[in-house]
């Protein structure tokens, strides 16, 4: 179930992009809560779901945010996914009205331990590989399953050779 393409292809993706990536996740979500279209708090998959979930609840004007462990990959490596920091579960409750917001699912291992313990959460993630779309209610692009995610916190301005090199 759990069986990752090799990554043969990079989608690099800058703080520029990934803000307005963030914010167009935000407009869709906006108005979708349960009930009156409001959103009761976020919860922000650590550490990659962060950045998103701060542009996403500045963008709603949702002040309650907590956040989920998660932890599955060493590298590009995945191990077996724990969580490693639950949220206020006086506030979660069963999750209905909670927006769970995530950089990307690739797998779906990660959403799967974060759906079990929230079954009524909405989630959202900015990037979506098809192997595990469906687990996502709604999310902004679609990368190929053979694409690694590179994101602005993991990267470096870096001098490169011209094309017409020595
Ligand atoms: O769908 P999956 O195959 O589970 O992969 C997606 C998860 O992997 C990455 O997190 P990672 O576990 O690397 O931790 P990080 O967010 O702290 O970098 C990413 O931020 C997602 O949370
Ligand atoms: N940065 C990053 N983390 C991941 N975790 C699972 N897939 C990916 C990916 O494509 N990029
Ligand atoms: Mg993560």
């Amino acid at each position: 179930m759990y069986e990752p393409l090799p990554h043969e292809k990079g989608f690099h993706v800058s703080w520029d992009q990934l803000h307005r990536d963030a914010r167009a996740l935000a407009w869709r979500l906006d108005g979708k809560g349960p009930d009156d279209g409001a959103w009761r708090a976020v919860v922000a998959i650590t550490r990659g779901g962060m950045a998103p979930a701060m542009i996403v609840a500045r963008e709603l004007d949702i002040r309650t945010v907590d956040t989920i462990s998660v932890k599955s990959y060493d590298h590009q490596t995945q191990g077996a996914a724990q969580i490693l920091k639950s949220p206020d579960m006086d506030i979660i409750g069963d999750g209905t009205g909670i927006l769970v917001i995530d950089d990307l699912v690739d797998t779906g291992r990660t959403l799967d331990v974060v759906r079990a313990h929230m079954p009524k959460a909405h989630i959202a993630t900015v990037y979506a590989k098809p192997m595990a779309k469906e687990r996502v209610q709604t999310f902004v692009t679609e990368v190929s399953q053979d694409t690694w995610i590179f994101f602005p916190w993991d990267l470096a301005l870096q001098y490169v050779q011209p094309y017409r090199g020595k």
